[in-house]
């Protein structure tokens, strides 16, 4: 298994052996976890020594990214950015089917094998793992989905379903595209039950998105929206993504209080907001956990599920991120083991196998 390192390893570590039991056997939702992010690093390592790049610029790039995910105390990040400049790197590794096969088996055997410490539970129970349809010089997008679902359905629906992403800086074609994808591979009986909005949240105009958004929602597919990322969000730009009614919001940080309020009129039931905590800290959009906003949503009784957003680079896993809800300040929220039950079946009722309007 991957070690985990930074705020979540230390929080773990602080806990006694009750906690953990505890902890191990919460049936927990992992519910915002990127594909390409979640590489256990022993894969992305054995993918590289059969990698042969073209270009020395491409070794240097490899290389220089390995070497920083190796690193055992974790990357030091000193902003967001830091994060989506390793993407290349990893996506350089994974460009043909052979590859996403191998990533995505091993990133569905983390999350849901039992995991091999001494626990019969695996990390997560169910699983909703998200990837953007990527063409490469090796296979077209409809390959790709497809073979990331063959490996998802080897599980019961009950533990593992597949979102599909759409990356801020697509073109209205290649929106059109994965969205059509996802609802045709949805109406075919493929396990596809929602679409999400990531990338660099600089990058985009979601106003041109929501079409595309409000077609996959009337197909019955559930929406998850990456929001309010970072300061650089405009109004507008969430705006634009509430307006598509979505089920689920990505991070939410910088999310006003008067967007909040729109958020909570949009639906019959409050949108429940992905909160990635590591991955908040790492890349410094949150200062430290107590300045962090799942307080307001835990004040104001609003769902909320714990998610690890990219184990990869942020070194941590679900119970990672449990962790930081039980252990004692300053290393965790100090939150009883009641209010961590709870949270943890607010994570399983907001799964879009059970969409709630
Ligand atoms: C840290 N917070 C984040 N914010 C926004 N988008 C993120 C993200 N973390 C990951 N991604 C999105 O997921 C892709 C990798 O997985 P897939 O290729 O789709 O499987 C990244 O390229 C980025 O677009």
């Amino acid at each position: 298994m991957s070690e985990i390192a930074g705020p979540a390893a230390a929080a773990l570590a602080s806990l006694c052996p009750d906690d953990l039991v505890f902890l191990q056997a919460l049936p927990k939702a992992e519910l915002h976890a990127h594909l390409n992010g979640s590489i256990p690093i022993q894969t992305i390592l054995e993918l590289a020594q059969q990698y042969s790049p073209s270009t020395v610029a491409q070794t240097t790039e490899v290389t220089d990214t390995l070497e920083k995910l190796r690193v055992k105390s974790g990357i030091v990040f000193n902003e967001l950015d830091d994060f989506f400049s390793l993407m290349p790197a990893i996506y350089a590794l994974t460009t043909t089917p052979e590859a996403v096969t191998t990533v995505t088996r091993a990133v569905l055997q983390w999350f849901l094998n039992p995991t091999g410490d001494g626990a019969e539970s695996p990390q997560c129970t169910y699983l909703e793992l998200r990837t953007t349809p990527r063409a490469t010089t090796h296979m077209t997008r409809e390959r790709y989905l497809t073979i990331v679902l063959d490996e998802v359905e080897m599980y019961p629906a009950i533990q593992a379903a597949l979102i599909v992403s759409v990356d801020r800086r697509m073109s209205d074609l290649d929106l059109e595209e994965c969205v059509s994808l996802a609802i045709e591979m949805k109406n075919r009986g493929r396990r596809v039950v929602g679409i999400d909005v990531c990338g660099d949240p600089r990058r985009g105009d979601m106003q041109s998105f929501t079409r595309h958004l409000s077609r996959a929602k009337d197909a019955g597919l559930g929406l998850t929206v990456h929001i309010a990322e970072t300061t650089a969000n405009t109004t507008e730009d969430s705006l634009a993504l509430l307006s598509c009614r979505p089920d689920r919001l990505g991070h939410a940080t910088f999310l006003s209080d008067e967007l909040k309020a729109i958020a909570r009129e949009n639906r019959h039931c409050k949108p429940c907001i992905e909160i990635c905590l590591s991955s908040n800290l790492l890349g410094r959009t949150a200062a430290s956990l107590d300045a962090h906003h799942i307080h307001y949503y835990l004040k104001n009784d609003h769902p909320i599920v714990i998610c690890t957003d990219d184990t990869l680079p942020f070194r941590t896993s679900c119970l990672g991120e449990y962790s930081l809800l039980l252990a004692q300040p300053p290393l965790g929220l100090g939150l009883s083991k009641g209010e961590v039950a709870r949270v943890a079946r607010m994570g399983m009722d907001a799964a879009f196998l059970r969409p709630c309007d």
